[in-house]
């Protein structure tokens, strides 16, 4: 078997919803949704070793603590670890007083009554009743007709009616999932769901969730948002319904089939941590939140260390967050390319500047440090980086801040040792080379000041003496010019023959790195016309702008 050169011999194009006047495509997202999460359901269900209770448990005090206010908990019909976790979470007050806590049932009696009996003793709770509606599982798996299939949903609402009867001591909601909306006929699920609803009667007050899913998610978000459109116009006694979504990622669009959802009118929105789920998982709520946050909507859960969620998250599921995935990668902040790096560089730099509070950085649509995140990771240097990215790491590592010109000339160090490594370089990498560039602290070098004091004479002048090691021979030296640099300048041309003049001098005081506390860069001119450049680094200002000048002059005779 190989793809088909006509595919549509096989496949056929989903069909569209006759709903000319939709009004979801200008509606905007101003508020956030209820938020449901069924990672301990939909989510469990789908990993090769399913959570014991120690895993679950740690896993919804997780979700307790980023705010979910509604958790899916599991399958109690599904076996005894199930039930066991169910029942003893409930008995446990662990389950904080604004948290409902959901169970999922086939609309089977005997499932049904094993659910509410894991839920015995509960403050409150959700059960959740499903069956498939569309035409596929109607024929295939069941062999029933539409009418049937309402029958079984009927039934299943009237065990859930009674069983919570049985039961007056705790707070009931229900929830019904017509599973498979997405690819059935809306009529036959608006007609289930108001069949389920005639059983339960809901008010406004005590409304039915109704849980719409993308079971298997086969068409392109808009379809699923005029699904849902059609779906909120036509239903009977909507106001005594909570519409909930359920998307799947089979085409890659659950989250955004869960917005679109969203701006057709539904209220709440089901889904799993980084998209855990049945084949390619379910939609992301944190994506789904972080996608609010951006927009300057408090999506109500909070995602401020999102590594520690990710860690817990993995834990479970034994699944690993993808390096790539939306917010929480540990990649999603870091550029290794230079042209980006240019710009988040210049980015951060126009920040300290910026009067404002709003987040404007180039390439990166929200501040990884609202996510716990910190800036070290944002740029990292490999063969595709340019000046931006290194000058980005020795500032980050070293405390550095080379200027441009400077940069421009170590450049080709950094582009040599990346092509000759072949792989990322590290910030130790970088600073070594650029040691060796400008053979700065104790790199092996021609010039090595050894020590030095500087006299001021009655006339302004300065006097320079000191001892230098040339190639490893102390010489005594000394030289006088107006300032130190320049007594330093006159040093190098009294002793050693060798004519620099400064172009360019600048200096810092350095925050991060060593016990260092300024660094000094200058650019000196050479007789023969070529320029070189040299940093000295060192606690004390004045002798750090020295350093510079040797370093320099190291420069002048290792390419002389
Ligand atoms: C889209 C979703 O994610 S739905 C949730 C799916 N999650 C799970 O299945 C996890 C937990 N499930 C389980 O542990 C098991 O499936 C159990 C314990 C619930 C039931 O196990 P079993 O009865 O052995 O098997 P199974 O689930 O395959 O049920 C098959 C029968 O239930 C029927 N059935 C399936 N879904 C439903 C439903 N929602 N309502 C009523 N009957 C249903 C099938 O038609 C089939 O009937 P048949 O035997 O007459 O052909
Ligand atoms: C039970 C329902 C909500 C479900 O998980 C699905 O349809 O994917």
């Amino acid at each position: 078997m190989s793809m088909l050169s006509n595919p549509a011999q096989k496949y056929s194009a989903f069909p569209q919803v006759d709903l000319p006047d939709r009004q979801w495509p200008s509606r905007r997202i101003t508020t956030p949704p209820r938020w449901l999460s069924t990672d301990l359901r939909d989510g469990n269900q789908a990993i090769v070793d399913p959570m014991d209770s120690a895993k679950k448990t740690r896993f919804f005090d997780l979700l307790v603590e980023v705010g979910l206010k509604e958790i899916e908990v599991g399958f109690p019909s599904a076996g005894e670890t199930e039930f066991d976790f169910i029942s003893g979470l409930v008995r446990s007050g662990r389950v904080p007083d604004d948290v409902l806590v959901q169970v999922l049932t086939q609309s089977r009696e005997d499932l049904i009554r094993t659910s509410f009996a894991s839920l015995e003793g509960a403050r409150a709770a959700i059960v959740h009743l499903y069956n498939a509606v569309s035409p596929a599982w109607r024929e295939i798996v069941f062999g029933m007709t539409p009418k049937q299939v309402i029958g079984v949903a009927v039934a299943g609402a009237k065990v859930m009616r009674d069983e919570a009867a049985k039961r007056p001591e705790t707070d009931w909601h229900f929830q019904y999932s017509p599973e498979t909306f997405s690819t059935a006929e809306l009529d036959i699920s608006l007609a289930v769901c108001e069949a389920v609803m005639d059983v339960l009667q809901p008010t406004p007050v005590h409304p039915i969730i109704l849980n719409l899913p993308a079971t298997v998610e086969a068409a392109t978000p808009n379809i699923y948002a005029d699904q849902i459109e059609y779906f909120i116009r036509n239903l009977p006694n909507r106001e005594s319904a909570v519409i909930s979504l359920h998307t799947h990622n089979d085409r890659g669009t659950g989250v955004a089939a869960a917005e679109l959802g969203l701006m057709a009118g539904a209220d709440r929105v089901e889904g799993c941590l980084f998209g855990n789920g049945e084949r390619t998982g379910n939609c992301c709520l944190v994506t789904m939140a972080l996608n609010l946050y951006t927009q300057g909507v408090n999506p109500a859960l909070d995602f401020s260390d999102i590594d520690r969620v990710i860690e817990t998250v993995e834990y479970c599921n034994e699944l690993p967050v993808h390096q790539r995935h939306p917010y929480g990668g540990e990649l999603v902040y870091t550029a290794f390319s230079g042209s980006h790096q240019d710009a988040i560089k210049k980015g951060f730099a126009a920040r300290e500047t910026q009067n404002d509070t709003g987040w404007r950085v180039p390439y990166l649509p929200i501040d990884p440090a609202d996510l716990g995140r910190n800036y070290e990771a944002v740029i990292r240097v490999n063969s595709q980086s340019g000046k931006g990215g290194f000058a980005w790491v020795l500032e980050q590592d070293q405390g550095l801040k080379l200027p441009k010109a400077m940069q421009a000339d170590f450049s080709p160090h950094v582009q040599r040792l990346a092509d000759e490594l072949g792989r990322e370089l590290t910030a130790e990498d970088i600073w070594q080379a650029f040691r060796k560039a400008y053979h700065v602290k104790t790199y092996p070098k021609h010039f090595q000041l050894l020590d030095y004091e500087e006299r001021r004479s009655t006339d302004g002048t300065r006097l320079f003496s000191g001892t230098i090691a040339v190639a490893g021979q102390q010489q005594s030296v000394s030289g006088r010019g107006n300032g130190t640099i320049s007594s330093v300048i006159a040093t190098l041309r009294d002793s050693f023959d060798l004519a620099l003049e400064i172009v360019d001098y600048s200096e810092h005081a350095l925050s991060t790195g060593s016990d260092a506390r300024a660094a000094a860069y200058v650019l000196a001119a050479l007789p023969d016309g070529r320029r070189v450049w040299g940093c000295g680094i060192d606690e004390d200002v004045a002798t750090a702008g020295v350093r510079a000048v040797l370093s320099a002059a190291n420069g002048a005779v290792t390419v002389a």
